[in-house]
Protein backbone atom coordinates (compact mmCIF):
# COMPACT_ATOMS: atom_id res chain seq x y z
CA UNK A 1 0.00 0.00 0.00
CA UNK A 2 1.28 3.25 -0.87
CA UNK A 3 1.16 6.12 1.61
CA UNK A 4 0.76 9.47 0.04
CA UNK A 5 3.18 12.04 1.08
CA UNK A 6 2.91 15.70 1.95
CA UNK A 7 5.56 18.02 0.39
CA UNK A 8 6.97 20.16 3.10
CA UNK A 9 8.52 24.04 2.69
CA UNK A 10 12.18 22.67 3.55
CA UNK A 11 11.50 20.47 0.16
CA UNK A 12 11.31 17.17 2.38
CA UNK A 13 8.24 14.71 1.44
CA UNK A 14 6.51 12.96 5.09
CA UNK A 15 4.59 10.03 4.78
CA UNK A 16 0.75 11.39 5.76
CA UNK A 17 0.64 8.37 7.72
CA UNK A 18 2.09 6.88 10.61
CA UNK A 19 2.47 5.36 14.02
CA UNK A 20 2.28 6.97 17.30
CA UNK A 21 3.90 5.39 20.51
CA UNK A 22 2.53 7.93 23.46
CA UNK A 23 2.10 5.43 26.51
CA UNK A 24 3.75 2.60 24.53
CA UNK A 25 5.78 0.77 27.33
CA UNK A 26 9.24 0.80 26.64
CA UNK A 27 9.66 -2.57 27.36
CA UNK A 28 7.17 -3.52 24.66
CA UNK A 29 8.41 -0.53 22.34
CA UNK A 30 10.43 -2.53 20.11
CA UNK A 31 8.19 -5.44 19.53
CA UNK A 32 4.74 -3.24 19.04
CA UNK A 33 7.24 -1.11 16.44
CA UNK A 34 8.42 -3.88 14.52
CA UNK A 35 4.89 -5.41 14.05
CA UNK A 36 4.39 -1.48 12.98
CA UNK A 37 7.15 -1.84 10.46
CA UNK A 38 5.97 -5.25 9.58
CA UNK A 39 2.89 -4.01 8.80
CA UNK A 40 3.95 -1.49 6.22
CA UNK A 41 4.45 1.58 8.00
CA UNK A 42 7.27 3.78 7.66
CA UNK A 43 6.92 6.84 9.54
CA UNK A 44 7.36 6.87 13.51
CA UNK A 45 6.28 9.51 16.12
CA UNK A 46 8.01 9.33 19.70
CA UNK A 47 9.71 12.19 21.94
CA UNK A 48 12.16 11.90 24.03
CA UNK A 49 9.61 12.22 27.14
CA UNK A 50 7.98 8.88 25.75
CA UNK A 51 10.67 7.01 27.08
CA UNK A 52 10.74 4.80 24.46
CA UNK A 53 13.19 6.06 22.19
CA UNK A 54 15.73 3.05 22.71
CA UNK A 55 12.66 0.53 21.54
CA UNK A 56 12.29 2.56 18.67
CA UNK A 57 15.94 2.27 17.37
CA UNK A 58 16.07 -1.36 18.33
CA UNK A 59 13.33 -1.60 15.76
CA UNK A 60 14.65 0.22 13.26
CA UNK A 61 17.95 -1.71 13.12
CA UNK A 62 16.27 -4.89 12.91
CA UNK A 63 13.68 -4.20 10.66
CA UNK A 64 16.32 -3.57 7.47
CA UNK A 65 14.41 -1.29 6.19
CA UNK A 66 17.04 1.42 3.97
CA UNK A 67 17.05 4.11 6.58
CA UNK A 68 15.67 6.73 3.78
CA UNK A 69 12.57 4.99 3.35
CA UNK A 70 12.10 5.37 7.16
CA UNK A 71 10.34 8.67 8.72
CA UNK A 72 11.43 9.34 12.36
CA UNK A 73 10.46 12.23 14.61
CA UNK A 74 11.27 12.75 18.56
CA UNK A 75 10.47 15.71 20.25
CA UNK A 76 12.18 18.19 22.79
CA UNK A 77 10.86 18.00 25.88
CA UNK A 78 10.07 20.87 28.15
CA UNK A 79 13.28 20.88 30.58
CA UNK A 80 15.68 20.95 27.96
CA UNK A 81 14.27 24.23 26.50
CA UNK A 82 17.35 26.57 26.37
CA UNK A 83 20.22 26.67 23.70
CA UNK A 84 22.98 24.37 25.13
CA UNK A 85 20.02 21.97 26.89
CA UNK A 86 18.67 21.98 23.27
CA UNK A 87 22.39 20.58 21.74
CA UNK A 88 22.37 17.96 24.55
CA UNK A 89 18.96 16.42 24.05
CA UNK A 90 19.08 15.87 21.01
CA UNK A 91 22.59 14.34 20.91
CA UNK A 92 20.77 12.23 23.65
CA UNK A 93 17.70 11.61 21.71
CA UNK A 94 20.15 10.29 18.73
CA UNK A 95 21.90 7.80 20.99
CA UNK A 96 18.75 6.21 22.30
CA UNK A 97 17.33 5.72 18.71
CA UNK A 98 20.86 4.53 17.45
CA UNK A 99 20.77 7.20 14.20
CA UNK A 100 22.99 10.19 13.14
CA UNK A 101 20.12 12.29 11.89
CA UNK A 102 15.96 12.43 12.80
CA UNK A 103 13.79 13.22 9.85
CA UNK A 104 11.73 15.88 12.43
CA UNK A 105 12.35 17.46 15.27
CA UNK A 106 9.78 19.18 17.18
CA UNK A 107 9.60 21.65 20.58
CA UNK A 108 7.57 19.51 22.29
CA UNK A 109 5.10 22.53 24.08
CA UNK A 110 5.76 26.00 24.19
CA UNK A 111 5.69 25.45 27.67
CA UNK A 112 5.20 29.66 27.88
CA UNK A 113 6.26 30.16 31.40
CA UNK A 114 9.86 29.25 30.97
CA UNK A 115 10.07 32.07 28.51
CA UNK A 116 12.50 29.71 26.25
CA UNK A 117 10.96 28.83 23.14
CA UNK A 118 12.21 31.44 21.07
CA UNK A 119 15.51 30.56 22.15
CA UNK A 120 15.08 27.18 21.52
CA UNK A 121 13.83 27.46 18.03
CA UNK A 122 17.35 29.26 17.25
CA UNK A 123 18.46 26.30 18.67
CA UNK A 124 16.59 23.99 16.97
CA UNK A 125 17.98 26.11 13.33
CA UNK A 126 21.42 25.08 14.64
CA UNK A 127 20.79 21.53 14.81
CA UNK A 128 19.80 21.77 11.52
CA UNK A 129 22.63 23.21 9.96
CA UNK A 130 24.52 20.24 11.72
CA UNK A 131 22.73 17.75 9.71
CA UNK A 132 21.62 16.31 13.13
CA UNK A 133 17.73 16.44 11.94
CA UNK A 134 16.32 17.03 8.09
CA UNK A 135 12.98 19.25 8.95
CA UNK A 136 12.47 21.58 12.42
CA UNK A 137 9.08 21.89 13.58
CA UNK A 138 6.98 22.91 16.83
CA UNK A 139 4.30 21.25 18.38
CA UNK A 140 1.16 22.64 20.49
CA UNK A 141 2.05 26.04 19.30
CA UNK A 142 -0.86 28.36 18.92
CA UNK A 143 -0.51 30.82 15.96
CA UNK A 144 0.67 33.77 18.75
CA UNK A 145 3.39 31.47 19.60
CA UNK A 146 4.73 31.37 16.29
CA UNK A 147 4.10 34.90 15.26
CA UNK A 148 7.06 35.40 17.53
CA UNK A 149 9.27 32.42 16.21
CA UNK A 150 8.80 34.59 12.85
CA UNK A 151 9.75 37.79 14.48
CA UNK A 152 12.70 36.22 16.01
CA UNK A 153 14.11 33.40 13.16
CA UNK A 154 14.61 33.35 9.18
CA UNK A 155 12.91 29.84 9.39
CA UNK A 156 9.38 29.56 9.30
CA UNK A 157 8.74 25.52 11.22
CA UNK A 158 8.27 23.14 8.57
CA UNK A 159 5.42 21.14 11.08
CA UNK A 160 3.30 21.95 14.24
CA UNK A 161 2.10 19.15 15.70
CA UNK A 162 -1.19 19.88 17.69
CA UNK A 163 -4.39 18.28 19.21
CA UNK A 164 -6.94 17.42 16.39
CA UNK A 165 -9.75 15.19 15.89
CA UNK A 166 -13.36 16.27 15.06
CA UNK A 167 -14.51 17.35 18.41
CA UNK A 168 -11.47 19.99 18.07
CA UNK A 169 -10.69 20.86 14.58
CA UNK A 170 -8.55 23.59 15.02
CA UNK A 171 -10.03 25.53 11.90
CA UNK A 172 -8.01 29.03 13.31
CA UNK A 173 -4.86 27.57 13.66
CA UNK A 174 -4.94 25.29 10.50
CA UNK A 175 -6.18 28.56 8.32
CA UNK A 176 -2.88 30.44 9.92
CA UNK A 177 -0.96 27.34 9.12
CA UNK A 178 -2.08 27.07 5.70
CA UNK A 179 -1.58 30.74 5.56
CA UNK A 180 2.63 30.22 6.45
CA UNK A 181 3.18 27.36 4.60
CA UNK A 182 3.39 24.85 7.64
CA UNK A 183 1.99 21.64 7.84
CA UNK A 184 -0.08 20.80 10.47
CA UNK A 185 0.03 17.25 11.78
CA UNK A 186 -2.93 15.70 14.17
CA UNK A 187 -2.24 14.52 17.97
CA UNK A 188 -5.19 12.68 19.97
CA UNK A 189 -6.40 11.86 16.37
CA UNK A 190 -9.18 9.63 17.64
CA UNK A 191 -9.38 11.64 20.89
CA UNK A 192 -7.32 9.18 22.58
CA UNK A 193 -10.09 7.00 23.62
CA UNK A 194 -11.49 9.16 26.03
CA UNK A 195 -14.38 10.39 23.90
CA UNK A 196 -16.68 8.60 22.45
CA UNK A 197 -16.23 9.33 18.73
CA UNK A 198 -16.50 5.63 17.59
CA UNK A 199 -20.19 5.76 18.77
CA UNK A 200 -21.10 9.26 17.34
CA UNK A 201 -23.72 8.50 14.07
CA UNK A 202 -22.30 10.99 11.91
CA UNK A 203 -19.16 8.26 11.93
CA UNK A 204 -20.63 5.01 12.61
CA UNK A 205 -23.23 5.87 9.63
CA UNK A 206 -20.15 6.58 6.84
CA UNK A 207 -18.10 3.66 8.51
CA UNK A 208 -21.38 1.70 7.82
CA UNK A 209 -21.93 2.60 4.30
CA UNK A 210 -18.17 2.00 3.44
CA UNK A 211 -17.81 -1.21 5.17
CA UNK A 212 -14.69 -0.16 7.70
CA UNK A 213 -14.28 0.88 11.48
CA UNK A 214 -15.11 4.03 12.84
CA UNK A 215 -11.47 4.15 13.79
CA UNK A 216 -11.06 4.09 9.98
CA UNK A 217 -13.47 6.85 9.07
CA UNK A 218 -11.87 8.92 11.60
CA UNK A 219 -8.45 8.30 10.00
CA UNK A 220 -9.83 8.88 6.83
CA UNK A 221 -11.24 11.75 7.39
CA UNK A 222 -7.82 13.26 8.96
CA UNK A 223 -6.45 12.38 5.78
CA UNK A 224 -8.89 13.90 3.36
CA UNK A 225 -8.18 16.77 5.46
CA UNK A 226 -4.76 16.94 4.31
CA UNK A 227 -3.00 16.23 7.88
CA UNK A 228 -0.71 14.57 9.46
CA UNK A 229 -1.73 11.62 11.64
CA UNK A 230 -0.14 8.46 12.95
CA UNK A 231 -2.92 6.67 15.31
CA UNK A 232 -1.11 4.97 18.43
CA UNK A 233 -2.80 1.49 19.17
CA UNK A 234 -1.01 -1.26 21.19
CA UNK A 235 -2.91 -4.09 18.88
CA UNK A 236 -1.00 -5.54 15.56
CA UNK A 237 -4.72 -6.06 14.84
CA UNK A 238 -5.73 -2.43 15.07
CA UNK A 239 -2.63 -1.04 13.85
CA UNK A 240 -2.95 -2.86 10.58
CA UNK A 241 -6.86 -1.46 10.68
CA UNK A 242 -5.36 1.91 11.00
CA UNK A 243 -3.14 1.61 8.17
CA UNK A 244 -6.07 0.35 5.58
CA UNK A 245 -7.76 3.46 4.82
CA UNK A 246 -6.67 4.36 1.25
CA UNK A 247 -9.41 1.71 0.10
CA UNK A 248 -12.38 3.98 0.40
CA UNK A 249 -13.02 7.64 0.15
CA UNK A 250 -15.59 9.65 2.76
CA UNK A 251 -18.42 11.30 0.43
CA UNK A 252 -18.31 15.61 0.76
CA UNK A 253 -21.55 15.12 3.08
CA UNK A 254 -19.81 12.68 5.55
CA UNK A 255 -16.69 15.06 5.14
CA UNK A 256 -19.05 17.91 6.60
CA UNK A 257 -21.22 15.86 9.23
CA UNK A 258 -17.68 15.16 10.98
CA UNK A 259 -16.77 18.49 10.64
CA UNK A 260 -19.77 19.44 12.35
CA UNK A 261 -18.82 17.61 15.39
CA UNK A 262 -16.48 20.00 16.11
CA UNK A 263 -17.04 21.95 19.83
CA UNK A 264 -13.36 23.13 20.57
CA UNK A 265 -13.35 20.09 23.23
CA UNK A 266 -9.94 19.17 24.45
CA UNK A 267 -8.48 15.66 25.48
CA UNK A 268 -5.29 16.99 26.27
CA UNK A 269 -3.75 20.13 28.08
CA UNK A 270 -4.21 23.82 26.73
CA UNK A 271 -0.47 24.76 25.50
CA UNK A 272 -1.52 28.64 26.88
CA UNK A 273 -2.02 27.22 30.36
CA UNK A 274 0.09 24.11 30.59
CA UNK A 275 2.62 24.76 33.43
CA UNK A 276 4.48 21.48 32.81
N1 LIG B 1 2.80 16.54 20.61
C1 LIG B 1 2.05 16.19 21.63
O1 LIG B 1 1.91 16.92 22.61
C2 LIG B 1 1.36 14.88 21.60
C3 LIG B 1 1.67 13.97 20.61
N2 LIG B 1 1.03 12.77 20.55
C4 LIG B 1 1.39 11.86 19.43
O2 LIG B 1 0.20 11.51 18.71
C5 LIG B 1 0.08 10.08 18.71
C6 LIG B 1 -1.37 9.67 18.64
O3 LIG B 1 -2.11 10.24 19.70
P1 LIG B 1 -2.52 9.47 21.03
O4 LIG B 1 -2.48 10.41 22.14
O5 LIG B 1 -1.73 8.24 21.17
O6 LIG B 1 -4.05 9.13 20.83
P2 LIG B 1 -4.95 8.47 19.67
O7 LIG B 1 -6.00 9.45 19.33
O8 LIG B 1 -4.08 7.90 18.61
O9 LIG B 1 -5.68 7.33 20.45
C7 LIG B 1 -5.05 6.21 20.97
C8 LIG B 1 -6.15 5.37 21.65
O10 LIG B 1 -7.05 4.86 20.66
C9 LIG B 1 -7.10 3.45 20.74
N3 LIG B 1 -7.17 2.93 19.36
C10 LIG B 1 -6.23 3.03 18.38
N4 LIG B 1 -6.66 2.45 17.23
C11 LIG B 1 -7.89 1.97 17.49
C12 LIG B 1 -8.84 1.29 16.70
N5 LIG B 1 -8.62 0.97 15.42
N6 LIG B 1 -10.02 0.93 17.27
C13 LIG B 1 -10.26 1.23 18.57
N7 LIG B 1 -9.40 1.90 19.37
C14 LIG B 1 -8.22 2.26 18.83
C15 LIG B 1 -5.83 3.01 21.45
O11 LIG B 1 -6.05 1.87 22.22
P3 LIG B 1 -5.16 0.51 22.03
O12 LIG B 1 -3.74 0.89 22.19
O13 LIG B 1 -5.67 -0.37 23.10
O14 LIG B 1 -5.50 0.02 20.65
C16 LIG B 1 -5.59 4.21 22.39
O15 LIG B 1 -6.36 4.06 23.58
C17 LIG B 1 0.81 9.67 19.99
O16 LIG B 1 1.07 8.30 20.06
C18 LIG B 1 2.01 10.55 19.92
O17 LIG B 1 2.93 10.06 18.98
C19 LIG B 1 0.05 12.44 21.47
C20 LIG B 1 -0.26 13.29 22.49
C21 LIG B 1 0.35 14.58 22.64
O1 LIG C 1 1.99 12.71 24.60
C1 LIG C 1 2.55 13.79 24.44
O2 LIG C 1 3.29 14.01 23.48
C2 LIG C 1 2.32 14.87 25.42
O3 LIG C 1 2.95 15.86 25.38
C3 LIG C 1 1.23 14.75 26.41
O4 LIG C 1 0.82 13.53 26.70
C4 LIG C 1 1.58 15.54 27.68
O5 LIG C 1 2.77 15.04 28.19
C5 LIG C 1 0.49 15.48 28.65
O6 LIG C 1 -0.60 15.09 28.34
C6 LIG C 1 0.75 15.96 29.98
O7 LIG C 1 -0.39 15.83 30.75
Amino acid sequence: MTVPTITLNDGNSIPQLGYGVFLVEPDETERIVSDALEAGYRHIDTAAAYQNEEGVGRAIAKSGIPRDELWVTTKLWNDDQGTQSAFDAIDRSLEKLGLEQVDLYLIHWPSPHRGKYVETWQALEQIKAAGKTRSIGVSNFQPHHLQELFDASETIPAINQIELHPKLAQQEARAFAAKHGIAIESWGPLGQGKYPLFEMPEVTSAAEAHGVTPAQVIIRWHIQNDLIVFPKTNSPERARQNFDVFGFELTADEMAAIDALDDGTRVGPDPDTATF
